[in-house]
């Protein structure tokens, strides 16, 4: 489990035990054992239902996606986007607009843990866990380990999507059944076509998608619902701004027939060819359909996750269960000056919020968030029984 060491500076003082309440600074908690924690599984189960919530609010966008993109350019049965939600809608109810949900369903929430899970333990055991650096590496790190569930799953989605137009000459019945028949004619390797470009892409677009999620949480005290909800939106608007033409090279290469067929000859080969045939705009075909969707998705997506987060490491949450009664060790860190002290000198509200969020099971409540802050400059270990735990979350406002 995860005892969390209190980690203050204090002048000129080596001694972990001496009590010098005046002058500490930089505080961090840190887990001094690397031990397994529930804490590990719940990032991907959070992941996983936060996938599902994405995939229920934006399988509609999705859906008018490909009815537009499919419509006959030539005598169009729709009129735009909305035109075509509404037709829908009418023609067919809502099942109209869920048609297809299950294989995004599965495949999205599992890809989702995947994020989620690396994403959040990453960060958590890198040295500096809430700088934006680590969130940036966290989400690249997410952003490779993803790609190898992540590429096979877009292949066959993609293959199925233009089914029409790259003659396998069968019709497959879903995704599953289109990955095997592209293991079974072009070996494991055909499966990961795309593999590389996704990865490519993910990097940057994992980065920001966290990156942006976390500075947008950080502008404001105590972010409520729609916060939340509009800084998921944003994040998953600006992780595909930061990699769209990547994802566009990547659709292509996935498209592509294979071997003698093949119109391209790698990465760099087809992003030359779409530059040289169509110009810049290449790279951005689709790009506002794509926006449209990964606003309300990630919005869902993001809340869902967080809220499970914090059902699961607030409130009472599993580890505190599990170890209440483990102390809170407060130990001296290395020399700073006192200037540096005071300029790094964190808030109550930061210090609780630490205390609470990142999982240190056990402090003891003295009535007031002052006087708990008090405590934990003054004194070496600190346990606080999991009741309070509720009580110093409300009473900070972090619910
Ligand atoms: N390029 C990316 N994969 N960006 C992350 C966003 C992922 C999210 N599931 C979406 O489809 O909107």
């Amino acid at each position: 489990m995860y005892p969390i060491t209190f980690i203050y500076s204090a002048n000129n003082d080596k001694d972990p035990y001496r009590k010098r309440g005046s002058e500490i600074g930089d505080i961090q908690l840190k887990a001094t054992s690397e031990t397994f924690s529930p804490k590990m599984v719940v990032d991907f189960v959070a992941g996983l239902l936060g996938g599902a919530a994405g995939v229920l609010v934006g399988h509609p966008f999705d859906t008018v996606k490909v009815h537009l993109q499919t419509d006959d350019p030539r005598n169009p049965k729709y009129k735009g986007t909305f035109h075509c939600f509404r037709t829908i809608l009418q023609r067919d109810s809502f099942r109209g607009l869920y048609r297809g949900i299950s294989s995004p369903m599965g495949g999205i929430g599992l890809v989702n843990a995947i994020v989620f899970g690396v994403y959040g333990n990453v960060q958590r055991l890198s040295d500096d866990p809430n700088s934006l650096t680590s969130h940036f590496f966290a989400g690249s790190i997410a952003g490779v380990a993803q790609g190898f569930v992540c590429a096979p799953m877009e292949l066959a989605k993609t293959r199925l999507q233009l089914s029409t137009q790259v003659d396998s000459g069968i019709k497959f019945t879903g995704p599953i059944h289109c990955l095997k028949y592209i293991v079974k004619t072009e070996g494991i390797r055909g499966a990961f076509k795309g593999l590389t470009a996704t990865i490519l892409r993910d990097i940057p677009g994992f980065a920001s998608y966290f990156v942006s999620f976390e500075y947008l949480m950080r502008q404001v005290e105590t972010p409520g619902v729609a916060y939340t909800l509009m800084a998921g939106g944003c994040a998953g608007m600006s992780s595909w701004l930061a990699c769209y033409p990547v994802d566009v090279v990547k659709t292509h290469m996935q498209a592509d027939a294979l071997g003698a067929n093949a119109k391209y000859n790698g990465f760099i080969d087809c992003a030359m060819k779409g530059f040289r045939n169509e110009g810049p705009q290449f790279f951005f075909r689709g790009l506002n359909s794509t926006l449209i969707r990964a606003f309300p998705m990630n919005a869902a997506c993001f809340f869902v996750v967080s809220w499970v987060l914090d059902f699961c490491n607030a409130k009472g949450g599993m580890d505190s269960v599990l170890n209440a009664d483990q102390p809170l060790t407060i130990v001296n860190l290395d020399n700073k000056s006192q200037a540096d002290l005071e300029a790094t000198a964190p808030t109550v509200e930061e210090v609780v919020r630490k205390i609470i969020t990142e999982n240190a099971m056990s402090h003891q409540y003295v009535s007031t968030p002052k006087d708990v802050v008090h405590s934990h400059y003054t004194s070496s270990t600190i346990n606080i029984p999991k009741e309070s735990k509720a009580r110093l979350a409300s009473d900070c406002n972090l619910k």
